[in-house]
Formats: C-alpha cells, structure tokens, sequence
C-alpha cells in the first residue's frame, strides 16, 4: 500500500512532459524549434523563475485542441495515481491559452473532462483552480473571471501564479472580491521568490484560504507567529525550490525547520515535467535528504488533507487511509 497522497500544488500545464511536446508536435503539425528530446532537455537548467516560465510558456505551443489539453490533464492523472495520489486541487493557466488564441471554453472544458474521468477511472478526486497570471493586466484578469463564471465549466477556486516580484498581490483586490462573491476558494502563490510582504497582503487584501509556496515567510518572525496562529496552510514545492534556486540544494531546504515552527505544511510537485519529479518524488527526496520517519511522512500527508478544499467526510475517509497505511509500516528507528 502506497501513502495516499493529496496534491494541492500542481499546475497542469507543468505536466507537460517532453515526450507529450514531440508527441503534439506532431499530430497538430507543429515544427518544434528542438531536433530531439535530448536537446529539449537540454533547455531545463533554469537560473530563477523568470527563466523557467519563459520555456513553460513556449512549450505550450503545441497543446491547441480541447483533446490536447484532456490528454494533458489524463496523463498527469495516470502519473499521479501510480505515485499514491488520492485528491488533487490543479491549477490552470486560462491566460496562458487564450493570449495564443484558444478559445477558453476549448481549454478549460477539455481539462474538466478529463478530471471527471479520472475520478471514475483512477479514483482521484479533483478541485480546478483556475489561476491568473500576474504579469498580465489585473483588468485582462478580472475578465477571464467574468468569462470563467459565465461559462459551462465549473471551478473551483482562484489563484494567482506566473512572476511575482513587482506584481504584488494587491493588483488584484478585485479579481478576488469577485472570485469570493461567486462562493470561490482562494488561493495565491506569495513568498516564492516575492517578499513576506506579498504574503501578508495575499492574506489581507486577497483573503487567501492557502498561500502557494510562502516560504520566504521564514524570513518574518511577525508573519511566521500568524501563519501559526491562524493554520495556514503553505504548499511547499521542494524540488521546484532547487530547481529555480530558491534554495540551494534540498539538504538546505527549510522544511523541516518549518514543521519545527508548528507551520502547516503541506508537500507538492509544481511543475513536475519541469523540475524532476511528481509528489511522491518529492516526498524520496525529502526523506532521502532528512531521514524522515514513516510518522513525519504520514504528518506531511495529513497536513495535505487538513489543507484541502474537501468537505468533512472526505477528509476522514483519506484521514482513516493515511492512519491505515502508518499502522501497516514496520516500527522500529525508523519510524
Ligand atoms: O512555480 C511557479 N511560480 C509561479 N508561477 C508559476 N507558474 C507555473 N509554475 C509557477
Ligand atoms: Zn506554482
């Protein structure tokens, strides 16, 4: 038995693996500026986010159809359930598609399908947070929500992604307030590369229920103590943290430290194509780097749980799974 899993930090269109590229390159009839996949690879050694996004955004080139973006949204499920994921709240890009000329009914219904089926197929359940791009007009924003709310696909909650310094989450008090009046959950990625500062106005002016990745919070002993205080969860991103240098290697990473704090933390996979791993991959990273017992591990997926946007007995029914699982390893040290 696998440790059941809940992701809550994983944007879709970070799925997109390599192979998937060459593979719409070709049924769309798309030339990719890339001879193989080798040298594909060879673009993802990134130096901060900046550089990072401008791939993932390059890359999504070839995801056009409303099938493309279901095989996206099924692959990353197939994965996702091989590494023990039971729950998963995505985020999607709407901006990201339709500044290319996708229709955004295509996109997003493409995607909805897919997450319906996975929940038949591969029993995950799912929440679609529907995520705007910072580095974009707030007005551009406040549109797509109008557009999203208007339309047939129904989701889930917001967020607020893409390259945060100089874009603080204040631009988009009212995206939010809308998002909030249409009985959305809120979300928004503050203290990845961005100031604490960013993290206390995602929880002030946006009413954030989540911060994503928050963990320059670290650097605020005012913030830390409210983020405690108030059990806020923070999705943490190990490898994406490495891989974007935002912490030098994992061994320096400072989740442990954050549990040690009493912070809810809770552990993610990002863009998973793009920084070497998925969330169970991120979990052997962690417990290769800090030893982590089988109770810490069942901690992490607790907290995942805790953090959620699923309703109570959800919540209990994978609380009794993760209980099952920690009842079911060896005990000894290395519990
Ligand atoms: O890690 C990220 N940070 C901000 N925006 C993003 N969009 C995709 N991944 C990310
Ligand atoms: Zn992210």
């Amino acid at each position: 038995m696998r440790l059941p899993l809940v992701e809550l930090h994983l944007h879709l269109e970070g799925t997109l693996e390599p192979e998937l590229i060459f593979e719409l390159a070709e049924r769309n009839g798309v030339a990719l500026p890339w001879g193989s996949l080798d040298e594909l690879r060879e673009q993802y050694a990134f130096s901060d986010l900046q550089t990072f996004l401008n791939l993932y955004y390059a890359n999504l080139d070839v995801v056009r159809t409303r099938a493309d973006f279901a095989l996206l949204t099924t692959r990353y499920l197939e994965r996702a359930a091989a590494g023990g994921v039971r729950h998963a709240e995505v985020f999607f890009d709407p901006q990201a598609h339709t500044s290319r000329g996708v229709e955004l009914g295509e996109a997003l219904g493409g995607v909805h399908d897919a997450l319906q089926d996975g929940e038949r197929t591969l029993g995950i359940s799912s929440k679609l947070i529907v995520a705007f791009l910072r580095d974009r007009p707030a007005a551009e924003a406040l549109d797509v929500l109008k557009q999203v709310l208007a339309g047939p696909v129904p989701v889930d909650g917001i967020g607020l992604d893409s390259a945060e310094v100089g874009y603080p989450p204040e631009l988009f008090a009212e995206v939010f307030a809308l998002g909030k009046a249409n009985g959305l959950r809120l979300v928004a990625h503050a203290g990845e590369e961005g100031p604490p500062a960013y993290v206390w106005t995602a929880l002030d002016l946006l009413g954030v229920e989540r911060v994503d990745h928050g963990i320059r919070s670290l650097e605020d002993d005012a913030l830390v103590q409210r983020l405690v205080d108030e059990r806020m969860p923070l999705t943490v991103c190990p490898l994406s943290n490495v891989r974007l240098r935002v912490v030098e290697t994992i061994a320096d990473h400072p989740l442990p430290q954050m549990l040690e704090l009493g912070l809810l933390v809770t552990v993610n996979s990002d863009d998973p194509a793009y920084f070497g791993g998925y969330i169970d991959d991120n979990m052997a990273a962690l417990q290769e780097a800090f030893g982590l017992s089988a109770a810490q591990r069942a901690l992490l997926a607790r907290n995942g749980v805790e953090a959620s946007f699923l309703d109570p007995a959800g919540k209990a029914q994978l609380f009794a799974e993760i209980d099952a699982w920690l009842a079911a390893q060896p005990s000894g040290p290395s519990r």
